[in-house]
């Protein structure tokens, strides 16, 4: 008998991505966010395909005896234990590139919402309320961008917005190479006495975690704008309701919570906060690109061939 081996997926993949497994390996599927469902799933798997749901942690490493490989169908890996993965011999690929794209333009989307107020605007209306004084937004143009983490998706929010007018300014202690044209690197503490709007775009790691909490906030203009595309808990959420709440900043825009999925938090009960359920990603074109690129590559480590010949 020939025996398949076993992927399997625990987080939406895009069709495309499931159609690339092909017919060489059997595909199982579970839910992630089901910790006794993962738990028993992944103890026969030898391959596990996530997105951003599913935690990979030292517990479901222990229960995987078969596994040899994990595909992050995404760029953060904050919810592997890569570490450990790798003390116990198994390989952790991301698609780095895939979904950046989109999660600029996800930024940028939330830049422009916030300036002009779009979504209580439209709740209003939707309410039968025709308020146009009420919802005066500000231009972009000649207004101040702080980009704090000028990687892959900050330079590409940063090009995208200079073209609206804004002046770039970022914040990039590990950058290496030069900087963009026109992007002038700061102190964090001189970003957010500049910016009108402050974007984050961070990996969540041990330095990372609260790095935007109540001094921050008390640094930034009472008229800026705080934007998190990065991952929760970046920014300090408890300190980010009282400066929302106090006027300290004029508003904020979150794609991404502390805790996910987030259907419950003071956040999103105020009026100058624009929330998100973690869509930077959510794009056809990112997903299949993300999906192929985690299945070309657990294809690769299954059978050891070159990922040219295995996905059509
Ligand atoms: N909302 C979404 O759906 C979505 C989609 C994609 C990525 N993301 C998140 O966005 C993050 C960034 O993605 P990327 O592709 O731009 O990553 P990247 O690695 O290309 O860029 C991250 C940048 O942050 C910088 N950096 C690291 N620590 C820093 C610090 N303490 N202060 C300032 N800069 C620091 C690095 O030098 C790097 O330039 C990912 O790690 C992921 O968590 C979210
Ligand atoms: O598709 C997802 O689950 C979100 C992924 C995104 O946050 C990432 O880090 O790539």
């Amino acid at each position: 008998m020939n025996i398949r081996p076993i992927v399997l997926v625990a987080d939406p993949l895009s069709p495309v991505a499931l159609a690339a497994l092909g017919s060489d390996v059997e595909v199982r599927h579970c839910d992630g966010t089901d910790r006794p469902a993962l738990l028993a799933a992944v103890e026969r798997a030898d391959a596990l395909l996530v997105r951003s749901a599913t935690r990979v942690d030292a517990e479901v490493l222990d229960a995987a005896s078969r596994l040899k490989f994990i595909g992050r169908a995404g760029v953060g890996l904050d919810n592997v234990d890569v570490p450990y993965a790798t003390l116990r011999g198994v390989a952790v690929v991301n698609a780095p590139a895939a979904n950046v794209v989109s999660a600029a333009e996800m930024t940028c989307a939330l830049i422009l919402a916030s300036a002009r107020r779009l979504l209580p605007a439209a709740t209003a209306l939707r309410r039968g309320r025709w308020e146009r004084p009420r919802f005066t937004g500000v231009e972009l143009s000649g207004k101040t961008l702080g980009v704090i983490g000028l990687g892959r998706i900050g330079t590409l929010v940063a090009e995208r917005m200079a073209a609206f007018g804004m002046d770039i300014v970022a914040h990039d202690p590990h950058r290496e190479g030069g900087c963009p044209d026109g992007v002038k690197l700061l102190s964090l503490q001189e970003l957010l006495h500049r910016a009108d709007v402050v974007t984050v775009h961070l990996p969540k790691n041990a330095e990372t975690i609260g790095l935007i909490g109540r001094a921050e906030l008390a640094a930034m203009k009472p008229t800026a704008v705080l934007v998190n595309v990065a991952r929760g808990g970046i920014v300090d959420e408890r300190a980010l309701h009282a400066a929302l709440v106090s006027g300290q900043i004029s508003g904020a825009a979150l794609d991404v919570f502390d805790r996910e999925p987030c259907t419950e938090s003071p956040l999103l009960e105020l009026d100058n906060v624009t929330p998100t359920p973690h869509l930077g990603a959510s794009t056809s074109e990112a997903q299949d690109r993300a999906g192929v690129t985690v299945v070309e590559a657990a294809l690769q480590a299954l059978f050891d061939r070159p990922a040219d010949s295995l996905v059509a």
